[in-house]
C-alpha cells in the first residue's frame, strides 16, 4: 500500500489544487468528503490529513463539520482557511466574523522555528481569502504566524502535530506555499515521496490481474489519451482477455474514425472492434437541445453499444474506461456542485450490467501522460488535445444536425491545421471550433450573406480544472479566420472566445 494523504473536502475552490501540489512532490493523496468517518479514515492508513477551505462559516447552523475524533487519531492534520477555522472551533477555540475581509496578497510574519515553516524567511508573503477569524486559540495551541489584520494567521499544537493556516499555501500567490506543504509532508508527516509513475504502473497491473482473473474485459477506446493509456495498461495485465471497442458515434472530427483505427492497428497488437453507430446516436439526439440531456443520451447510448458488442464476445464482465480524476470531481460530489455530467461518469445508465474498471480514475491528465510514456505509447497519441466523449454534439449548440456537424468539422479541421502549421498546437491544452446557433449578415463579393457565425476556442491549462484563453498571435487568428471564411461555405463570421475557466468552462455545453 502506498503512503497516502487524505484531503477532506469542505467545498473549497482550491481543493484540487491542494491535491496537485501534494502529488507534484511525489506523494499520493485523495480527496474525500468532509464527513468521512474515523473508521473509514483508518482504512486508508493516511500519514496525514488536510482539511480544505470552504465557502461556509464554521459558526453558522449546518456548517459542514468533520468528526472531531479525527484529531485524536494521532495523525498529523493541516487545516487550511475554513479547515483552520474548523480545527480551532472543534478543539475549543473561537471563530468570528472580522470587520473587514482580507483578500489577496498579504504580508506575513512566521515563526520559523516550527517544522511547518522550517527554512522559510521570517517575513514573507501569503494569499488570503477570508472574512472569518480565529479569535481564540484552542488549548495548547500557539500562534505561529500573523498578518496586520489577522493575529492568528497560523496556529499549531506542535506536540500533537496539529497545524492550521488561515492563508492558502496551495495557490501560486503564496510563493513559499509549496515549501510549507513539503514541510508538512516530509518534516511533520515523515513521508517518503514514493508516488512515481513506474510504481503506479507496477501496482496497477498487479491489481488489475487480481481483479479480472480469468474473466474478459472490453475497453471503451476513443483513440484519445486517456482510453489509449487505459487500454495499454489493462492489456499489459490481461493480454488477449481484453478487446477494445471504438464507437463511431457520428460526432467525431473530420476523418477521425479512420485515423484512430489505422493508428491503433499500426501501433498496438490489441484486439480492436470498430462499431459504426452513427445512425443510432444521431436519431436519439434528434430535436434535443438541452446540454445535460444530450450528455445523458450519449452516455446511455455508448453503454448500450458496449453491451451489444460484449454479448457477442461472451464472458465479458468488465468495462474499462479512461475516466480521470477531474471527470469524477466535476460530475459532482457531496459539497461540490455538478458542473456537467461527463458522459462516462454522470451519464451512465443505472441498469448497466458491467463492472467498471477505471485504472486512471485517481489521476490528473499530466500524470496519465507520464504513465503513457512509461508504457511506451507514441507521442502523437499522448500529446493529442483532449476530445470529449459527447464530441461535436456539445460543440454544436442547440439541435445537432448532419448539416451543422459537417460545417463544424470543416471549420475545426482548418483551425487545427493552421495551429499545427504555425507551431501552436502543442503550446495549448486544447483548441477547437464551436457552432453557436447564430446566423448573421455579411457581405461577400458585393452580395449580402446570411450565414453562420463560428467561435474558436483555444485554452492553456495544466489539468483542465482551470484554464485561461490562449493568447494566440493576432496575425495567426487573422489568417485562420480568413481561411475558414474562404474555404467553408455557410460561414461568414468568426469570433474568438476570450473567457477563462472559471467563470466559463472549456467546452460550451
Ligand atoms: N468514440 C468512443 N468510443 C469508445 N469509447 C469512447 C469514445 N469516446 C469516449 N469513450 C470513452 O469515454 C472515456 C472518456 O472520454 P475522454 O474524452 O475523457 O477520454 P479519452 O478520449 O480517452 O481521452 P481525451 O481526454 O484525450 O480525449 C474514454 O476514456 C473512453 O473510455
Ligand atoms: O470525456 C469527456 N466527457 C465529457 O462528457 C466531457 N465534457 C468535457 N470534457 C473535457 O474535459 C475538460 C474540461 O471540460 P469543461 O471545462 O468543459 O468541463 C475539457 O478537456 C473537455 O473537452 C469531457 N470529457
Ligand atoms: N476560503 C475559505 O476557506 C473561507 C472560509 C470562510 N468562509 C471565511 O470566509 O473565512
Ligand atoms: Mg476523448
Amino acid at each position: 500500500m502506498r503512503e497516502t494523504i487524505l484531503i477532506l473536502d469542505f467545498g473549497g475552490q482550491y481543493t484540487q489544487l491542494i491535491a496537485r501540489r501534494i502529488r507534484e512532490v511525489n506523494v499520493y493523496c485523495e480527496i474525500v468528503p468532509y464527513d468521512i468517518s474515523p473508521e473509514k479514515i483508518r482504512e486508508y492508513k493516511p500519514m496525514g490529513i488536510v482539511l480544505s477551505g470552504g465557502p461556509a462559516s464554521v459558526y453558522v447552523k449546518d456548517a459542514p463539520k468533520c468528526d472531531p475524533e479525527i484529531f485524536k487519531l494521532g495523525i498529523p492534520v493541516l487545516g487550511i482557511c475554513y479547515g483552520a477555522q474548523l480545527m480551532a472551533l472543534l478543539l475549543g477555540g473561537a471563530v468570528e466574523r472580522a470587520e473587514v475581509a482580507e483578500y489577496g496578497k498579504t504580508e506575513l510574519v512566521v515563526n520559523n522555528n516550527v517544522p511547518l515553516f522550517k527554512g522559510i524567511e521570517r517575513e514573507t508573503v501569503c494569499w488570503m481569502s477570508h472574512v472569518d477569524l480565529i479569535e481564540q486559540l484552542p488549548e495548547n495551541f500557539k500562534v505561529i504566524a500573523s498578518t496586520a489584520h489577522t493575529p492568528v494567521a497560523a496556529m499549531a499544537d506542535v506536540k500533537r502535530k496539529l497545524y492550521a493556516v488561515q492563508f492558502h499555501p496551495e495557490v501560486e500567490h503564496t510563493p513559499l506555499g509549496k515549501d510549507m506543504i513539503k514541510n508538512f509532508l516530509f518534516e511533520i508527516c515523515d513521508m517518503s515521496a514514493d508516488w512515481t509513475m513506474d510504481s503506479f504502473v507496477e501496482q496497477t497491473v498487479k491489481s488489475i490481474k487480481k481483479t479480472v482473473g480469468d474473466k474478459k474485459a472490453i475497453c471503451a477506446l476513443s483513440g484519445g489519451v486517456d482510453s489509449s493509456v487505459a487500454a495499454v495498461l489493462v492489456h499489459r495485465a490481461i493480454g488477449d482477455q481484453l478487446t477494445c471497442i471504438f464507437v463511431d458515434n457520428g460526432l467525431l472530427r473530420l476523418n477521425e474514425a479512420d485515423t484512430v483505427e489505422r493508428v491503433f492497428r499500426d501501433k498496438f497488437d490489441i484486439n480492436l472492434i470498430r462499431v459504426d453507430a452513427r445512425e443510432r446516436f444521431l436519431s436519439k439526439l434528434k430535436g434535443v437541445v438541452d446540454p445535460e440531456q444530450k450528455r445523458k443520451i450519449i452516455g446511455n447510448e455508448f453503454i448500450r453499444v458496449f453491451e451489444e458488442e460484449a454479448n457477442k464476445l461472451e464472458g465479458v464482465e468488465y468495462l474499462v474506461q479512461g475516466t480521470l480524476y477531474p471527470d469524477v470531481i466535476e460530475s459532482g460530489s457531496k459539497v461540490a456542485s455538478t458542473i456537467k455530467s461527463h458522459h462516462n461518469v454522470g451519464g451512465l445508465p443505472e441498469d448497466m450490467k458491467f463492472k467498471l474498471l477505471e485504472p486512471l480514475k485517481n489521476l490528473f491528465k499530466d500524470e496519465v501522460r507520464l504513465v503513457g510514456k512509461e508504457l511506451g505509447i507514441p507521442e502523437e497519441i499522448l500529446y493529442r488535445h483532449p476530445f470529449p466523449g459527447p464530441g461535436l454534439a456539445v460543440r454544436v449548440l442547440g439541435e445537432v444536425t448532419e448539416e451543422k456537424l459537417d460545417l463544424l468539422r470543416q471549420v475545426d479541421h482548418i483551425f487545427i491545421r493552421e495551429l499545427k502549421e504555425a507551431g501552436y498546437y502543442n503550446k495549448v491544452w486544447q483548441a477547437f471550433a464551436v457552432l453557436p446557433d447564430i446566423k448573421s449578415v455579411g457581405v461577400m463579393g458585393d452580395e449580402r450573406t446570411y450565414a453562420y457565425t463560428v467561435a474558436l476556442r483555444a485554452v492553456t491549462s495544466s489539468d483542465g480544472m482551470t484554464a485561461d484563453w490562449a493568447r494566440l498571435p493576432l496575425e495567426l487568428l487573422d489568417s485562420i479566420s480568413r481561411s475558414i471564411i474562404n474555404e467553408v461555405k455557410g460561414v461568414n463570421r468568426v469570433v474568438y472566445d476570450i473567457t477563462s475557466k472559471p467563470p466559463a468552462t472549456i467546452e460550451w455545453e
